[in-house]
């Protein structure tokens, strides 16, 4: 089944899904609570944010002991997103393998209205069955090519090709690492963009480890990129996301029409977000070193445990996975290298 596209874009030059309350919860060690779902998704929906991304760090199923226990359901989590937003579509993330389809089809019965499937950038196709379970259960679909970088163009189109193949409406280039540099970005949306064509969207979502992240999202949107993911305060895994809220001012400064209010949207920063951060996502050593090795953002917070339990150097677990080129699911390896250093 061929994703053609509806027009979900025809007011906007660029639809923004925050994925504060997805990808951060990575930086919260999965402990959002029904409280802080429903003050973060008013606040964003009040702005004027299109879509809201709510899941496990990890996505559906991602609460275990490898990856960390959610504070509550997920599913519970998204019911009270859906009652909150007004406007807002309201979306969720699935890994196969760590998700299965129930999962799609209980998001679904909850409300949610966007499914975004993961895959390793070069395993498009343990998603085919998920993509076409969500279209037909009338979901929008996304699909996420996790660590880009570690792939050049021509491949990352092919991966695509698969998705789009199989009902994905949206691909994304996924800078899981926050390693992708400017043109690095350009080249590999432009090259999707060529291959997609009008089957499927293309969307980037950065991460911030390099300090790059606004000017790669606007290079993705230039590229041809009209679905970029930013995240409040920044809050996500590594140094975090793009910042929403900075992405929603420098997109008007552009003259970009994203349909949010860069005023609200940082008054939801400020007051909504920072309030409930355990930290603020720090651009420091580790996260230098994860956009520098090329390592999967969310392993940030199990290598700080991990460093710590073995009296040994995060920022050398880092270099060490990064030259391992370990890819998500194999946070375990970890402590592999820890007791190894160690
Ligand atoms: C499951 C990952 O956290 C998905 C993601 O946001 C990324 O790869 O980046
Ligand atoms: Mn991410």
């Amino acid at each position: 089944m061929k994703g053609k596209i509806s027009m979900f874009n025809a007011e906007l030059d660029f639809r923004v899904t925050d994925s504060t309350l997805r990808d951060g919860s990575h930086a919260m060690q999965h402990r959002f609570t029904p409280g802080q779902v429903r003050d973060i998704v008013a606040g964003l929906d009040g702005a004027g944010v299109p879509v809201i991304e709510v899941s496990h760090g990890d996505g559906l199923g991602g609460s275990s002991f490898n990856y960390g226990f959610s504070h509550t359901s997920e599913l519970e989590l998204i019911s009270v997103a859906v009652e909150t937003a007004k406007s807002a579509k309201i979306a969720f993330l699935m890994l196969p393998g760590l998700g299965v389809k129930d999962d799609i089809r209980a998001a679904a019965d909850r409300g949610a209205q966007v499914c975004r499937i993961a895959t390793h950038v070069t395993e498009a196709d343990i998603a085919v069955q998920h993509f076409g379970l969500a279209r037909e259960r009338g979901l929008e679909t996304v699909g996420f090519l996790m660590m880009s970088h570690s792939q050049g163009p021509e491949e990352i189109a092919r991966q695509g090709r698969i998705m789009a193949d199989a009902g994905c409406q949206c691909v994304y280039v996924v800078d899981s690492a926050g390693a992708l540099i400017l043109n690095e970005v350009s080249d590999r949306v432009a090259a999707l963009v060529a291959e997609l064509g009008t089957d499927a969207q293309v969307g980037f979502h950065g991460h911030e480890n390099l300090g790059v992240a606004v000017a790669n999202s606007i290079l993705a949107v230039r590229a041809g990129a009209v679905q970029i993911d930013g995240s409040t305060r920044r809050l996500g895994a590594g140094a975090g996301n793009t910042p929403t809220e900075v992405l929603a001012v420098v997109a008007e400064r552009l003259g970009y029409r994203t349909g949010i209010d860069p005023s609200l949207m940082l008054d939801v920063a400020e007051d909504v977000v920072r309030p409930l951060m355990d930290d603020e996502c720090r651009l420091d050593r580790m996260a230098i070193t994860i956009g520098y090795a090329g390592v999967y953002s969310s392993f940030l917070k199990h290598a700080q445990r991990i460093a710590e339990q073995y009296g040994v150097s995060g920022a050398d677990i880092l270099r060490e996975a990064g030259r391992r080129r370990l890819v998500g699911g194999q946070e375990d390896q970890l402590v592999a290298i820890a007791a190894t250093l160690a």
